[in-house]
């Protein structure tokens, strides 16, 4: 397929995920991870994919090997390497036999602009750097390649010195390159900068025989996507960025910005737009794949994008939702989340408890009561916004509605430590059951009172352990819920020991994840309470299809 972009409102996009994403400081990909994330790109409909720089290292020799077995269904795959060395022919540098040994039709070079690179870093002549971008792209040319050619350090390199600035490009232009990318390597510039020197570059299109030129910005001074934005908006027709902003450094621009910038506010055509919706899904994929917490907080794909906490903007929102929202976040395959914590407003309440099959009017006085529970609640230190469960028990409580399949009548816990504890080495893994713990739960589940006990090498794992054997002869389907994360934060630090905890419990059954919240001045009361909280969630009954509607009487009735 022919890339083209010859449509005024077409901005083709070329990821570097693979290649500059990969020059992220804490982030390593195996093969198999950049053979997904290059599945993944292509997915999305993205029409270049830079999948490495083979002859750099042996990984990405392979992972070009590995393609030709799976070839992308839409993209292009594309090399990247440097201009050949200085002092040698392009056929002698191994690095442009590796490149073609990858076998892609396409191939970035980058190449300096910059008059300081070309003597300080390279240690060579203004003129032997010409003839280096001259002969690699003639060379690769020759050899059957379509050649991209990456202006590393552009704009640094045309404020210094625009001459020889625009000599690398004309240059580059000559010996068969198909775009010039004007590279902001260093990631300083601003966007009116960007502007205007890609305007003066445009000027001079004549001498660069009117190739079409590409964007490529770094996030040094947090302006990469406007950087992107400012050059597509004076006329280029590339855009370079990586998936979620990786990048070395601060990152590169991202693309989950960059591509519903120009497709939805610019009017520009990146993605189809069926492809769009598929933004937040690929996004989050890759993060998964290359082992980062997704950024909650990022524009358009975050979990928060589109969460509404304040309850002035939930009310206004739902009258309208262009009040406080930018788009509609299924454009790029996000959702509308509404939060609950001591900054809701009635609104807030209504719209979560639909969510838990509850439909009640704004006037209705439970509605009110919930919000001061809430608040009150809060102020003592409970953040609900972070365990949705801990909210839905506390709504149903106040409506009447929890069931309570268990009830826990006390605990005992105690911690016994061996003999010769204290002169052992200290081990963090809790080894060889230097310290072990025993709880007992005294507990009545369906009217039947047990006594139970459980050894752990923690107060919260014997807990837990001595829990499940009381409940597992009622409801078996505890065994499949496990807890999968537990956080603890002291709430007034200078209290020192009498200060209080706030425990947060994450528990999945493997398909699902539901966080509770407990807290106390003391941390295995806090931990138990978040603990009871989250096996009594797993107990619920699946959420009703359809909602209770308790507007008309005192008496549930569903709503049809
Ligand atoms: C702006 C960018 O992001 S460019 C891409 C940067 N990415 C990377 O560097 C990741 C991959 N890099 C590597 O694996 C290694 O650096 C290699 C394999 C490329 C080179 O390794 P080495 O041969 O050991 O060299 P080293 O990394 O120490 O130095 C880089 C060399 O490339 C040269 N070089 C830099 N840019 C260019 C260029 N455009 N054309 C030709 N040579 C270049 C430097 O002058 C230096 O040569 P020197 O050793 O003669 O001074
Ligand atoms: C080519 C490249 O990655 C840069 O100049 O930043």
């Amino acid at each position: 397929m022919e890339i083209k972009s010859d449509h005024p409102t077409r901005v083709i996009l070329y990821d570097t995920t693979l290649r500059d994403g990969a020059q992220r400081e804490g982030l390593s990909l195996s093969v198999q991870d950049k053979l997904q994330i290059a599945k993944l790109l292509d997915r999305l409909g993205i029409p270049f994919i830079e999948g490495g720089w083979p002859g750099a290292n042996p990984k990405d020799v392979q992972f070009f090997w590995q393609m030709r077995e799976e070839p992308l269904t839409q993209a292009e795959l594309v090399a990247f390497c440097s201009t050949r060395r200085p002092g040698r022919t392009a056929a002698e540098d191994p690095m442009l036999q590796a490149i073609l040994a990858a076998g892609t039709r396409y191939v970035t070079v980058f190449g300096k602009s910059w008059d300081l690179h070309v003597t300080q870093g390279l240690g060579t002549s203004l003129e032997e750097n010409l003839a280096m971008i001259r002969e690699t792209l003639t060379y690769l040319g020759s050899q059957g390649r379509r050649v991209i050619y990456d202006a590393e350090h552009w704009f640094d390199a045309y404020r210094h010195n625009p001459d020889y600035a625009l000599q690398t490009l004309v240059t580059a232009a000559e010996a068969g390159a198909e775009w010039l990318v004007l590279c902001d390597t260093n990631g300083g510039s601003l966007p009116h900068e960007i502007a205007q020197i890609t305007a003066a570059v445009l000027a001079e299109s004549h001498h660069l025989r009117h190739l079409p030129l590409g964007i490529h910005t770094h996030n040094d001074s947090g302006t990469a996507v406007a950087n992107a934005l400012a050059a597509v908006q004076a006329g280029v027709r590339m855009v370079q960025g990586t998936i979620n902003g990786y990048g070395e450094r601060c990152g590169n621009a991202d693309l989950c910005s960059l591509i519903p910038n120009l497709q939805l506010k610019l009017g520009y055509t990146c993605l189809p737009e069926e492809k769009l919706q598929h933004l937040t899904e690929i996004s989050r994929s890759i993060s998964e794949v290359v082992n980062l917490a997704p950024d909650d907080h990022a524009p358009f794909v975050g979990l928060s994008a589109f969460a509404h906490k304040g309850g002035i903007h939930v009310s206004a929102v739902q009258k309208n939702p262009l009040t406080y929202e930018h788009i509609a976040p299924e454009q790029v395959g996000n959702c509308r989340r509404v939060v609950v914590s001591e900054q809701s407003g009635l609104s807030n309440i209504l719209s979560k408890i639909a969510g838990f099959g509850f439909v009640l009017d704004k006037s209705d006085p439970q509605v009110r009561s919930i919000l001061e529970r809430l608040k009150t609640l809060e102020l003592e230190g409970y953040q609900f916004e972070a365990a949705e469960a801990s909210f839905e028990l506390m709504v149903r409580e106040l409506l009447g509605q929890r069931s309570h399949p268990f009830e826990m009548l006390s605990f005992n816990i105690s911690t016994t430590t061996r003999s010769d504890w204290s002169s052992k080495d200290w081990d963090p893994t809790g080894g060889e059951a230097d310290v072990q713990s025993l709880a007992a739960v005294k507990i009545v589940v369906q009217g039947q009172t047990r006594v139970t006990a459980a050894e752990g090498n923690g107060p919260v794992a014997a807990l837990d352990g001595a829990l499940r054997k009381a409940l597992l002869e009622f409801y078996p389907q505890i065994e499949q819920i496990h807890l999968s994360d537990y956080k603890v934060r002291i709430l007034n630090g200078q209290a020192g020991t009498s200060a209080k905890t706030r425990v947060l419990v994450e528990f999945s059954d493997g398909h699902h994840r539901w966080t509770t919240v407990g807290v106390s001045t003391n941390i295995i009361e806090a931990s138990c309470r978040a603990l009871v909280e989250g096996l009594e969630y797993s107990l619920l009954p699946p959420s009703s299809p359809l909602p209770i509607d308790y507007r008309s009487s005192a008496t549930a009735t569903r709503v049809s």
